[in-house]
């Protein structure tokens, strides 16, 4: 198990009002399982993903992410964990545009600190996993939607994560980047990875091992069937 939620709840509180984004909340995310969340928007779908990314702490409940638990973690520990174990996959690729596609990819590593010889190895790895290594000399604008979001993912893999979190990571792409995009994700999962991907496109559902959906902070376990 990568991650565990027991009665995890979230609520924002902005001036006097409270908004209870999360319900609590009972969940486990496996190695090698596409979790696919689903729901409204505004139900909390952005708020479990990023309870799972470490980026925010829960209000109450206990969340536990690669075995730490996260409650006890402060700010800079919480960052090691995240630069450790989680990749990010964003809607808008989040791609420095002055860089070529390599230096995105290999950015992540320098900022690991690892040495340039081996960040260069793992870099090109990345990159054949992804199918981008003859554009990898291309800046960001060069590059279709579905290719930016291939170096996206290849970013998010360079640090060898445990657990990729996407946020509708095909809303920009066209019928067939979403199907090569989904593909390799689904890929990453069958060996063994973790992925977990908030969506509202229902066409993602056939890439799932398991789907939640999420209605005004209430998560439910969904059959692959439905
Ligand atoms: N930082 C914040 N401060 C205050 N309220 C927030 C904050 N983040 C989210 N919310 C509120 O929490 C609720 C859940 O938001 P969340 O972003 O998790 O939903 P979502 O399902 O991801 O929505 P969408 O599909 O539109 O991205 C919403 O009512 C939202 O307005």
């Amino acid at each position: 198990m990568i991650a565990e939620l027991k009665a995890v709840s979230k609520e924002y509180k902005t001036g006097d009002q409270t908004i209870v984004a999360l319900q609590p909340t009972s969940l486990q995310l496996n190695e090698g399982e596409l979790l696919l969340i689903i729901g409204p928007s505004g139900s909390g779908k952005t708020t479990l993903l990023s309870l799972l990314g470490c980026v925010i702490y829960p209000s109450s409940g206990d969340l536990w992410v690669d075995g730490q638990h996260v409650n006890n973690l402060k700010e800079n520990a919480l960052a090691r964990l995240r630069l450790g174990t989680i990749g990010f996959v964003f809607q808008n690729f989040n791609l420095l545009a002055p860089l070529t596609a390599e230096e995105n990819v290999m950015m992540p590593l320098q900022l690991q600190g690892v040495r340039s010889a081996e960040a260069r190895d793992r870099t090109q790895q990345a990159l054949q996993t992804v199918g981008m290594t003859d554009r990898r000399r291309n800046l960001p604008r060069q590059l279709s939607g579905g290719q930016q979001q291939r170096i996206a993912i290849a970013r998010a893999l360079v640090t060898n994560p445990k657990l990729v979190l996407c946020d509708e990571p095909t809303a920009s792409l066209d019928k067939d980047s979403l199907e090569i995009v989904m593909h390799e994700l689904r890929t990453l999962a069958d060996g063994g990875k973790s992925v977990a991907v908030v969506t509202h496109d229902p066409r993602l559902k056939q890439y799932a091992h398991r789907i939640v959906e999420v209605d005004n902070g209430v998560v439910t376990e969904i059959s692959l069937t439905d």
